[in-house]
C-alpha cells in the first residue's frame, strides 16, 4: 500500500498504515480485516466498544422485542390450558433485564481481546477530529498519522426541529424513562418506530403511530407495509400515515405532553405521557473536522463509491456513516470490503442485493433483494408467488396463520430477485432464502429442497413451486 506522508505526521510510534475511526461493527470488521492482510493498524474509540449495535441498539431493542413476546405469549396461555393472571411490566426490572443481557452479548464480542490478539492498537482518548487528510487529533491531544482512515463514526437519532423537541425521547433513551408510559405517541414508523410500537402495544400502552411518509417501514416491500400496518390497526394502534407535520410538544403541570400535528390542513393533537422520536439516523458528523481534510458531506452522510472511498480517495467511509444500508451485516461487509481497498488498493464492493433485513414487531417481517415495485420497474415480466402462512403447516399448529412470503424471480425463473414475508420467523425465512441467493441456487433447485416437518422454512419450497408454476403461465404468455 501506499504511505502517504503526512505534513503534520506526529512521531513514528503514531503513524499506521491505517486508522480507524470507531468500533462499532463497521471499525471492528475494517480494523481486523486490515490486520489480518498485514497493516499496522490502530483503532479510536470515543465511547463504549460495540457501537451502537451492540450498547443501544439491536441488542437492547432485541431484549425488549423478547419481553414483548412473553407478554403476548403469556396473555395466550389460557388458550393451552395454562393458568396464568394477567401479566404486567416492572419497569424497573425489564431495564435492568436488558443492561443485564446487553452485558452478556457485550462479553462474548471481546473486541479488545481480539484487537489485542491481531496486534491492532485501541485507543480510547476521547473523540477523533481530522486535522488534515492524514493526521487525526483525539481529545487528550494526542495525534496519529495514517495512509489510509477509515471512517466508521455511525450516527445518532435526530430531534425534529419542532417547539418542545426536547421533551421528546430518542430511541436510544428509551431505557432511561422513569416508569413505563400509559400513553405513547411515537414519532417516525422506520425500523426502529415500528418495532417500539409492539414493545410498547404489547406493554400494555396505548399507542399513536406518526409518519409523514404514505406508508409505514417505507424501504420495505409495500406488501410488507401494508400487513404490518393493518396488525397494528388490528391491535389498538393508532397508525396515522401520510401527516403533513409535527408542529410541536407541550408539557402540562402533570407532566402530561401534549403532542400537535398536522394532517392535510387539519391540525391535531393527542395526550400522552412519553413522545418518542425515531426519525432518522444522521451520521455522526458534525464535529470530525471534515472540513480540514476536505471530505465532502452530503445529506449528514460521508458519501463514499461504490468501493467506500469518499471524495478524498484514501478516506474511506463505510457503515451507518456513508448514509447507505444502515444494517450491522452492511457495516461488517463495508468495513472488511474498505480494509482490503485500503490495504491492497483493490476495488472490492460488496452485494447489496443480498443483504436481507428485518424488525422485530408483531408480526415480524424481513426481506432481501428487490422489493416486487422494483423488480417490476427493471422487467414486467417478473413472476411473482405469495404464499400466506395459512397454508403452512407449522403456522397452523402454532396459531400463527397470518403472514406470508412473497419470492419473486425474473422472467426466465431461474434468478430468485427478492424474497419478502411477514409473520412468525420471518427473518429466518427471508435468511435461508438470502443463502440459497448467495450459493447462485436457482429457482427450480429450491423447488426440489426437502425442507423438514414441520417448518416455517417450509414456506420456501411452496412458493419456489409456486413460481413454477406462475412462470408457466408467464411465459405461455409470452
Ligand atoms: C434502536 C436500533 C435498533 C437497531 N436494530 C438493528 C437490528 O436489529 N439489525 C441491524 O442490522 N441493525 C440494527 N440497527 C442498526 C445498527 O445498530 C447499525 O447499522 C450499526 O450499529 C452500524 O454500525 P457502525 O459501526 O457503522 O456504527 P456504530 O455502531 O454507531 O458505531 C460507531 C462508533 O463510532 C464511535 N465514534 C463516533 N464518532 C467518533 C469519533 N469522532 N471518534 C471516535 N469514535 C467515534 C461511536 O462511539 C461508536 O462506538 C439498529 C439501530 C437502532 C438505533
Ligand atoms: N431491525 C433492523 O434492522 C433495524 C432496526 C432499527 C434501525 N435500523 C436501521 O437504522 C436506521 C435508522 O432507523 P430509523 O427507523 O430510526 O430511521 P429511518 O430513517 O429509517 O426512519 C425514520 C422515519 O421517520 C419519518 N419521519 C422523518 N421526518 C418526520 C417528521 N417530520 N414527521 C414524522 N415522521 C418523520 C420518516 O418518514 C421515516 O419513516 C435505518 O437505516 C434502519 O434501517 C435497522
Amino acid at each position: 500500500m501506499t504511505d502517504r506522508q503526512s505534513p503534520a505526521r506526529p512521531s513514528d510510534e503514531d503513524h499506521y498504515d491505517v486508522a480507524v475511526i470507531g468500533a462499532g461493527p463497521a471499525g471492528t470488521a475494517a480494523a481486523l480485516r486490515a490486520a489480518e492482510l498485514g497493516a499496522s493498524v490502530v483503532v479510536l474509540e470515543a465511547g463504549r466498544l460495540g457501537g451502537t449495535c451492540v450498547n443501544t441498539g439491536c441488542v437492547p431493542t432485541r431484549v425488549l422485542a423478547k419481553t414483548a413476546r412473553l407478554m403476548r405469549e403469556t396473555r395466550a396461555a389460557g388458550d393451552y390450558g395454562i393458568t396464568v393472571g394477567a401479566p404486567s411490566i416492572d419497569w424497573a426490572a425489564t431495564v435492568e433485564r436488558v443492561g443485564e443481557r446487553v452485558d452478556a452479548v457485550r462479553s462474548i464480542k471481546r473486541e479488545s481481546e481480539r484487537f489485542a490478539e491481531a496486534g491492532v492498537t485501541l485507543i480510547q482518548e476521547g473523540r477523533a477530529r481530522f486535522v488534515d487528510d492524514s493526521t487525526l487529533v483525539l481529545d487528550s491531544g494526542r495525534r496519529v498519522s495514517a495512509g489510509s482512515i477509515v471512517i466508521c463514526v455511525g450516527g445518532h437519532s435526530r430531534r425534529l426541529p419542532v417547539p418542545g423537541a426536547e421533551l421528546a425521547t430518542v430511541p436510544e433513551d428509551v431505557l432511561t424513562l422513569s416508569e413505563l408510559p400509559k400513553r405513547v405517541a411515537v414519532i417516525g414508523a422506520g425500523n426502529t418506530g415500528a418495532q417500539l410500537v409492539t414493545v410498547f402495544n404489547a406493554f400494555g400502552s396505548e399507542v399513536t403511530l406518526l409518519d409523514v411518509a404514505p406508508r409505514i417501514l417505507i424501504a420495505s416491500d409495500a406488501s410488507i407495509s401494508e400487513a404490518v400496518s393493518a396488525a397494528f390497526i388490528e391491535q389498538g394502534v393508532d397508525v396515522r400515515t401520510g401527516i403533513s407535520t409535527v408542529e410541536s410538544i407541550e408539557r402540562a403541570d402533570d407532566g402530561t405532553l401534549t403532542l400537535a400535528w398536522k394532517q392535510g390542513e387539519e391540525s391535531l393533537t393527542r395526550d400522552v405521557d412519553a413522545v418518542i422520536m425515531a426519525t432518522g439516523w444522521p451520521a455522526d458528523v458534525e464535529d470530525l473536522g471534515l472540513e480540514n481534510a476536505g471530505i465532502e458531506v452530503v445529506r449528514s452522510a460521508v458519501p463514499a463509491d461504490r468501493y467506500f472511498r469518499t471524495s478524498v480517495p484514501h478516506v474511506f467511509s463505510v457503515g451507518d456513516a456513508n448514509g447507505r444500508d444502515m444494517l450491522v451485516q452492511a457495516a461488517q461487509f463495508e468495513g472488511e470490503a474498505a480494509a482490503e481497498n485500503a490495504v491492497l488498493e483493490a476495488n472490492r464492493r460488496t452485494p447489496h442485493h443480498l443483504l436481507p433485513a428485518g424488525g422485530f414487531t408483531d408480526p415480524d417481517y424481513a426481506g432481501v433483494g428487490l422489493t416486487e415495485e422494483q423488480a417490476r420497474e427493471q422487467d414486467p415480466a417478473c413472476v411473482v408467488a405469495r404464499v400466506p402462512f395459512s397454508n403452512v403447516d407449522r403456522a397452523v399448529i402454532d396459531d400463527r396463520e397470518s403472514g406470508f412470503l412473497l419470492l419473486i424471480a425474473d422472467r426466465r425463473r431461474e434468478l430468485i430477485l427478492g424474497a419478502h414475508a411477514v409473520g412468525e420467523n420471518a427473518i429466518e425465512v427471508v435468511q435461508s432464502v438470502t443463502t440459497a441467493m448467495a450459493a447462485g441456487v436457482d429457482v427450480g433447485t429450491l423447488a426440489n429442497v426437502r425442507f423438514a416437518y414441520p417448518t416455517y422454512s417450509a414456506v420456501i419450497g411452496m412458493a419456489a413451486r409456486a413460481l413454477l408454476a406462475e412462470a408457466a403461465v408467464a411465459i405461455d404468455r409470452d
